[in-house]
């Protein structure tokens, strides 16, 4: 399968290094989620991958094979910016599109009529594109990359600002590409959604990927977080003899739940956790707490450095 490889890309803008060393790998058939703070360096990236922007360093390949201008008409974009001509009709732009990427009329007719009636806008292929609403825009934009059967999709933030319809529609259209052997890419801020879509994530903090695997090799940290819920202490004072223990910490409380946490693997430690649960006679619920991305994001992001900004805060909320 084709991989598209991002590789020791550095971009300065003046004095702010805006890329220092940004690697990934996409490979083909899966979805990746590219996340990271404003301002942390995505759309530079995939910019230069596509070639609208230069690098001072670094490559970008796929199939091994570097992404010059032949193999960018094989590539899927979606701008951040949007690129749309907003006095042109859908339907002759979509075809106008992919003449350009190569196909004959009729291919192009084809390919047009078929993404229209995917993307749910077939009703629109007649309106000049600045009469479409926003979300309806974005699904023009989404069949332009789309149109020419790319081998590519390099999507930046393709899903903000679309209504769940169009949510879903926008997920299943990135599933059958990866399924196809596609090589899928997206930067979002949606972190449930990149949870829910993407095989692998890559975390980028000051143009620097700092975390990258499947959301499972994410979480797998050194210390494993349980939530034990004792009916009718708020306090958590059953846990107070495990402040003794040399490897459980108590990380938290909050109603009748006390956030435990334990070395990954420990058996002694979690038996000794289960055994002060058990004692309160009370004990309803204790289970293993499986952080969501967003709070992997935090914790990477945010607690690796408190300098970081709000908005991967609010991002992690
Ligand atoms: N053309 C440019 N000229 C000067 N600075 C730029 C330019 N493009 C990007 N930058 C700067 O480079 C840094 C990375 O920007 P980039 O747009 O890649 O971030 P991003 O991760 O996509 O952010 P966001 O989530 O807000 O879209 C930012 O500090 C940005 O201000």
């Amino acid at each position: 399968m084709t991989d598209l490889v991002i590789s020791g890309l550095k971009k300065k803008f003046g004095t702010l290094q805006a890329l220092d060393d940004m690697s990934f790998t996409v490979h083909g058939g899966e979805i990746f989620g590219f996340v990271g703070s404003n301002g942390a360096g995505k759309s530079t990236t995939m910019r230069i991958a596509l070639g609208v922007l230069s690098a001072d360093e670094g490559e970008v390949t796929l199939g091994g094979k570097p992404l010059d201008l032949a193999a960018r008409r094989r590539v899927g974009y979606m701008p951040e910016e949007r690129g749309l001509y907003p006095k042109m009709k859908v339907g002759e732009q979509l075809i106008y599109l992919a003449r350009l990427h190569g196909l004959s009329q009729e291919e192009a007719k084809d390919a047009m009529e078929r993404w229209t009636d995917r993307l749910g806008i077939a009703a629109r292929r007649d309106d000049d594109v600045q009469k479409l609403s926003l979300g309806n825009q974005q699904r023009v934009q989404l069949a332009a990359a789309l149109v020419h059967d790319p081998e590519v999709l390099i999507l930046d933030e393709p899903f903000s600002g679309l209504d769940p319809v169009a949510v879903n529609v926008m997920s299943s259209v990135l599933v059958e590409r990866a399924k196809a052997g596609v090589p899928v890419v997206f930067s979002s801020h949606q972190l449930d959604l990149v949870e829910r879509l993407c095989d692998r994530v890559g975390i980028v903090r000051n143009g620097q990927m700092i975390a990258e695997g499947t959301i499972d090799e994410l979480r797998s940290t050194p210390r494993t977080l349980i939530d034990v819920t004792v009916a009718d202490d708020s306090t958590g004072s059953w846990a107070l003899p495990l402040k003794s223990h040399p490897s459980v910490e108590i990380e938290g409380q909050e109603g009748f739940t006390t956030r435990v946490s334990i070395p990954t693997g420990d058996a002694s430690a979690r038996s000794a956790v289960v055994d002060a649960a058990a004692r309160t006679g009370n004990l309803t619920q204790f289970r293993d707490h499986h952080r969501s991305l967003a709070e992997l994001f935090q914790n990477v992001v945010v607690t690796e450095d408190p300098a970081e900004s709000d908005d991967a805060k609010e991002a992690a909320k």
